[in-house]
C-alpha cells in the first residue's frame, strides 16, 4: 500500500492533512486515503472514472467533501452509497468509520470493476461492492444509513433507494446550495429531519447534507 501513495506528491498530502485537521479528523487518515487517490488517479487515465484530475482538487472535491458529512454519522450501521461511481461518498466514509459497514452500490460496469480492486488492494473489510442499479438492489429495509452525492433529486433518490432503508433509517444526501426545490418536492411518508451547512477545507462553494427520514 505505500506504494501506491508513494506517487502521490508532498503538497496532495499537506492539503489533505490539513484539510483532515480543520474537520477535525485523525491526520493518520491520510495514509489510506492518499492509497485510495493514487488508485483512483491510476486507474482514471484508462476508466474516465472522474473529470477532476489535479490531485490538490481531487483532495478538496472528492475526498475532504465526502469526509465534511462526518459529524452527521453514526459510528456504525449499514450505510449503502447509491450511484457511488468511483466510491464517493462511500470509500472515504468507509475507510474514516471502520465500523460502519458499507455497500457501494453502481450501475457501471467499468466503475465496479474499479470499485472491487479498490476494496480489494486497500484492505476494505467493511465494504462491499453492488454491481447494479440501486432499484434493483434486493435488501429491503437492510440499511439504517443511505448516501448520495451527485445522483439525483431527494425525490429521484428515494424513488431508486427508498425500499433500503430501515423503519428508523435515514437519506443522507450531499448538495451544493441550499435544496428548497428538492425538499418541497419529497414524495408523501418522507419528511426532512435536518439541512446541515457543511464547511469543506479549501472549496470556495456551499454544500449542505439533507437528512431525509420517513414521516412519522
Ligand atoms: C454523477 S456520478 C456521481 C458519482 C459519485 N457519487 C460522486 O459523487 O462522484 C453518478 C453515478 O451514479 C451511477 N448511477 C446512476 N443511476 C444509478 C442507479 N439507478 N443505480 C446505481 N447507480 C446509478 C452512474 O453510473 C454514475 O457512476
Amino acid at each position: 500500500m505505500a506504494d501506491m501513495a508513494a506517487t502521490i506528491d508532498p503538497q496532495t498530502r499537506e492539503t489533505l492533512e490539513a484539510g483532515l485537521s480543520a474537520l477535525h479528523l485523525d491526520t493518520a487518515l491520510a495514509a489510506p486515503l492518499l492509497d485510495y487517490l493514487a488508485l483512483l488517479q491510476r486507474w482514471n487515465r484508462a476508466y474516465n472514472l472522474t473529470a477532476v484530475r489535479e490531485p490538490q482538487a481531487m483532495v478538496t472535491r472528492h475526498l475532504l467533501d465526502s469526509l465534511a458529512m462526518l459529524p452527521h454519522l453514526p459510528a456504525q450501521g449499514r450505510l449503502a452509497d447509491l450511484g457511488t461511481g468511483p466510491g464517493l461518498p462511500g470509500i472515504p466514509l468507509a475507510i474514516a468509520r471502520p465500523a460502519l459497514q458499507v455497500a457501494l452500490v453502481e450501475s457501471n460496469g467499468k466503475k465496479a470493476r474499479f470499485l472491487r480492486e479498490a476494496v480489494r488492494s486497500l484492505g476494505l473489510d467493511n465494504a462491499r461492492v453492488l454491481e447494479s442499479r440501486a432499484e434493483a438492489v434486493d435488501e429491503p429495509g437492510a440499511h439504517d444509513l443511505v448516501t448520495a452525492r451527485a445522483l439525483a433529486s431527494l425525490a429521484d433518490i428515494l424513488a431508486v433507494g427508498g425500499h433500503l432503508l430501515a423503519p428508523g433509517g435515514r437519506l443522507l444526501a450531499l448538495k451544493g446550495v441550499r435544496p428548497d426545490a428538492e425538499i418541497a418536492a419529497l414524495p408523501q411518508g418522507w419528511e426532512l429531519e435536518a439541512l446541515h451547512p457543511l464547511a469543506v477545507p479549501g472549496l470556495d462553494a456551499e454544500r449542505h447534507l439533507a437528512v431525509v427520514r420517513r414521516a412519522a
